[in-house]
């Protein structure tokens, strides 16, 4: 009887195989002949050789799957890690300005829109002051706010530098300002330094759009009303009172 290793594994390939050959190596103790004698010999032996062949073949068959699958899967694990990278800023993970503009222009040919732009008061002053590794956490810390308060389908991202932008499907005004008043109170409260007791405030600006108004012209209304705010004493949330109509 042949038993290897794979005979443990049930069903067994070559079950029929083996009874043939069973019957044959039984077949052999009767025969009388010496040349059919070792002519049978030599058939089980190559018939023995044969099957053994074929389950390394297959042994290795499966371990060739089994490594193109975990290929497979570390793949799509890389294609989703690049998708991410290419989408969001390395250092908050918040979207990416290209992405954050993409999906806006989408979101305002059809919806009722709002730009809430945020700067950050005087942060060359945190960087001079304790260095760009503090002034990069501040940065990590303030998007980390950012997602806990904005929700999906609204978009979150970073322009660039310390400045960031929300897009929300609304245009009631008062829902819009309700929410920028809880970011600049959340900046406020944020202590990203709690060993320097590092204070920061924003400034901020609203801006609403019909369905239609691209990217740009909302863009631009809303760092207007931001440089006011600045110009203004910083600290502060500038509105523009009406919607922008598309041009
Ligand atoms: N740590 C850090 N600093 C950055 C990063 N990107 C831009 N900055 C710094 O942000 C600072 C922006 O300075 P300014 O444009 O003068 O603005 P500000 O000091 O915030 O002044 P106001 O906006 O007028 O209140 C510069 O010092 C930049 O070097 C970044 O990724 N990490």
């Amino acid at each position: 009887m042949i038993m290897t290793t794979q005979d443990a594994y049930a069903p067994d390939l070559f079950e029929r195989e083996i009874t043939v050959l069973n019957k044959a190596k039984q077949a052999k103790v009767n025969f009388s002949s010496h040349a059919d004698h070792s002519a049978l010999s030599e058939l089980i032996d190559e018939y023995e050789r044969v099957i053994r062949e074929m389950r390394r073949v297959i042994a290795h068959s499966d371990r060739t799957e089994r490594e193109l699958n975990n290929a497979n899967q570390r793949l799509r694990e890389l294609t989703e890690a690049l998708t991410f990278q290419n989408r969001h800023d390395g250092l908050t993970r918040l979207l990416n300005r290209t992405t954050l503009i993409n999906e806006a222009e989408q979101l305002l040919k059809t919806t009722k829109s709002a730009l809430i732009m945020i700067d950050i008061d005087h942060f060359k002053q945190i960087n001079d002051r304790y260095g760009h590794p503090t002034g990069d956490r501040v940065l990590v810390g303030l998007a980390d706010t950012l997602r806990s308060i904005i929700q999906p389908p609204a978009l979150c991202g970073r322009l660039g530098g310390e400045e960031f932008a929300i897009v929300l499907p609304t245009n009631q005004l008062e829902e819009v300002i309700s929410l920028a008043e809880k970011i600049s109170e959340e900046i406020r409260n944020l202590r990203c330094e709690s060993e320097l007791g590092l204070r920061m405030t924003a400034s901020l600006s609203i801006t609403l759009a019909r369905p239609g108004v691209n990217f740009d012209t909302l863009y631009l209304c809303g760092d207007d009303a931001l440089y006011r705010a600045k110009h203004d004493g910083r600290n502060r949330i500038e509105v523009v009172p009406h919607p922008l109509n598309p041009t």
